[in-house]
């Protein structure tokens, strides 16, 4: 890529030559999206030249050495990944650590510079994780250092264990205050068991209630790591990050890869770019790939061109050539979100490799139905759910379609935030307006009759949607999904947890102090039972101290019923929900109170009911009322009645319409949360 400072001059001049086309490009640019002005022509197959702005590049090392990878063999590359529970301060570390090294300019806008997405930025919290290559000048030596910042929520461990699996090592922070909690085992154990070198890192030691000597003993006593390989940091002030380092070099060992063999690469994340198709980052696992070179997506078996290829500084920064050890980014002219898909291998098209082994699948633990407002949006939402969904390969999707609502998918989530993120990335990254139904997690019915089991070609079939449930007289018995939770949190609210743990059908498991006054408590749950609201009760019942993670535990049979929610007499398909059966009239009651509260009176009465089959167990009515927006605008100031009415329109959006009643769009989801 070629600058050019005075790029007004040259533009009405270049435009006059034929075959010659400008375009823009958006690139984030040092956490802001900045707008590149490029010339592309047709003998330039895969360059193009970008004429504005011109790009500020500060580092420890110059930019000429950077692009020439052949500068650092694997003995100097550390790949590395920085995880911890929630909020412990992964991303602030990654800051410090991107501006010590120069890869950003230390300037108070920078701030968790990873957290691209406007939904992480909104919701102060990591979705994704995120690449940047960091040049550290260490004893006298380049070394290049891979760090990848992961999400710390229970809903994005695939996050996580996908980036693992790039790394030889792991930064686990813990906050010197919080110290050990429920996410920080869990992710302890993902790099434990991926056999990756485990530095822990206690963080926020500036903090007045900071006490790192009784987080190192949590750590000696958990996880079984010396208290003298623990390194005490303050992320935000940057005191000791340079130690973390320094650390990373001597402890995490150098990857395997070797150069000398054939180029085979693993995509571990990738995105759609509008302008250049898709953008893999890929791990190099052995061998070279330079610009030009002819590659094969293991996948679909189809061959590219390399255009481009590079580093992640956290910004793409373009190279030759990758090496062996290495992580980057290659663009080959995939133009469909199919062709690259997370967890494929590269390889060179006249070098053929054994595929790498690519990542076990996410197990979806919430489905729910997604459709468009309008069934003529179907096909923009599906180019929009398939962009996504390859940026987050943890989100599966089959297609679906109801009387109801049309055509549409059925989408499983690793939980209901997931579910909540994904929503708000399909509004914010490709505006698009969808209606969701009430989540559900994935049950299983062992069916009683060969002639079913004939017709579904299996004896246990998965229900992930509550309008496919079958009959009672049609199963032997109805299973459902456990999961083993695990609660960290202050003793003195070990009673309140357990009476809360109880109300939700969970069997104790057991219970182990990790340090003077906190415990660790296992309890077996129904998914069910957690998937919706149980953390936020836990956070509020014990001010916030207890956290929370789940595993995968099987599935035990369950008695199941099917409830449906009738508006005026009519079946409201988005809210049908499974539900055991001795929760079904306490339920059925809670939600028909919440969707009074939340369905807003209109011009007529509206019954709520439950209902399981024909029997109405519940019943709520929203009294009638008129609201007419104009009523307080006396006088003909049509200004004023207009931007009244274009309010009213914009509230109409965030509605559903059933039969002649307006639902909130977020009503489906919302009943289900108990207060
Ligand atoms: N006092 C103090 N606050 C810190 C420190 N490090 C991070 N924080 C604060 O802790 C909060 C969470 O920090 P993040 O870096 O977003 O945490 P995270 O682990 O990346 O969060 P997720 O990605 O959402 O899991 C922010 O308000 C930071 O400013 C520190 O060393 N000292």
């Amino acid at each position: 890529m070629s600058l050019f400072r005075s790029h007004g001059l040259f533009l009405p001049f270049i435009k006059r030559f034929p075959d010659i086309k400008i375009c823009r490009v958006k690139r984030r640019s040092q956490g802001c999206m900045t707008t590149y002005t490029v010339i592309r022509h047709r003998w330039m197959k895969n360059s193009c030249w970008s004429i504005s702005p011109v790009r500020e590049f500060s580092s420890n090392v110059s930019e000429k050495e950077s692009l020439d990878m052949s500068k650092f063999p694997v003995e100097r590359i550390r790949n590395f990944s920085i995880i911890a529970h929630i909020d412990h301060g992964k991303s602030t570390l990654a800051d410090r650590l991107l501006e010590i090294t120069g890869a950003i300019a230390k300037t108070a806008s920078n701030k968790q510079v990873l957290d691209k997405l406007q939904v992480e930025r909104e919701r102060g919290i990591t979705v994704k994780a995120q690449t940047a290559s960091l040049f550290y000048q260490h004893e006298g030596q380049t070394y290049l250092l891979n760090l990848i910042d992961t999400p710390g929520h229970v809903d994005f461990s695939y996050e996580v264990s996908r980036s693992i699996s790039a790394c030889q090592g792991v930064l686990l922070i813990v906050d010197a205050n919080q110290g050990i909690q429920a996410q920080t085992v869990a992710n302890f154990y993902l790099a434990f068991e991926a056999q990756l070198t485990i530095i822990p890192v206690i963080n926020k030691i500036d903090l007045k209630n900071a006490d790192p000597e009784r987080v190192e003993k949590q750590i000696e006593k958990v996880f079984d790591i010396p208290k003298e390989e623990c390194i005490r940091i303050s992320a935000k002030l940057g005191t000791n990050v340079d130690q973390v380092l320094q650390e990373v070099v001597r402890r995490i060992p150098p990857p395997t890869a070797k150069v000398e063999g054939p180029f085979k690469a693993l995509v571990f994340d990738s995105n759609f770019d509008h302008y250049r198709g898709v953008v893999a980052n890929i791990a190099l696992f052995g061998g070279r790939v330079s610009r030009g070179d002819k590659i094969v997506s293991a996948h679909l078996g189809k061959s590219y061109e390399v255009n481009e290829l590079g580093l992640l500084r956290p910004d793409e920064h373009p190279a030759e050539t990758l090496y062996a050890g290495q992580v980057g980014y290659v663009i080959a002219g995939m133009k469909e979100v199919k062709e690259a898909q997370i967890g494929d291998t590269l390889y060179l098209q006249k070098q053929p490799v054994e595929p790498l082994p690519g990542f076990k699948p996410a197990k979806a633990m919430v489905f729910a139905g997604m459709y468009p407002m309008d069934q003529s949006e179907y096909t923009a939402l599906r180019s929009a759910v398939e962009k996504l969904t390859l940026n987050d390969s943890s989100v599966t999707v089959q297609r679906d379609s109801s009387l109801a609502l049309g055509a549409g998918w059925r989408l499983g989530f690793l939980g209901l935030l997931h579910m909540e993120v994904f929503n708000q990335r399909l509004e914010q990254e490709y505006n698009a307006s969808v209606i969701v139904t009430a989540p559900t997690v994935p049950y299983k019915a062992v069916l009683a009759s060969a002639k079913l089991i004939k017709e579904h070609g299996e004896e246990v079939i998965t229900i992930i949607n509550p309008a496919q449930f079958p009959d009672k007289s049609q199963v032997v018995e109805y299973l459902e999904p456990m999961v083993m939770g695990t609660i960290i949190a202050p003793d003195d609210f070990t009673g309140k947890i357990m009476t809360l743990c109880q109300s939700r059908r969970a069997v104790h498991k057991n219970m182990f102090y990790i340090d003077d006054h906190r415990v660790m408590i296992k309890y077996i749950f129904p998914l069910n039972e957690i998937v919706v609201d149980f953390y936020d009760q836990l956070k509020s019942m014990s001010s916030g101290y207890a956290s929370f993670d789940y595993e995968d535990a099987g599935y035990e049979a369950a008695d199941l019923i099917k409830m449906d929610f009738l508006l005026n007499g009519r079946p409201v398909e988005e809210l049908a929900t499974i539900v055991h059966k001795d929760k079904a009239y306490s339920a059925g009651k809670a939600i028909c109170e919440r969707l009074k509260e939340s369905i807003p009176r209109q011009m007529f009465e509206i019954a709520v009911q439950a209902a399981i089959g024909s029997k109405i167990i519940a019943r709520e009515t929203i009294k009638a009322y008129r609201k007419n927006v104009l009523a307080k605008c006396y006088g003909g100031d049509i200004t004023r009645k207009m931007k009244l009415l274009k309010k009213q329109a914009e509230g109409k959006k965030k509605l559903r319409r059933i039969g002649n009643i307006d639902v909130p769009k977020d009503a489906f989801i919302n009943v289900l949360k108990r207060k």
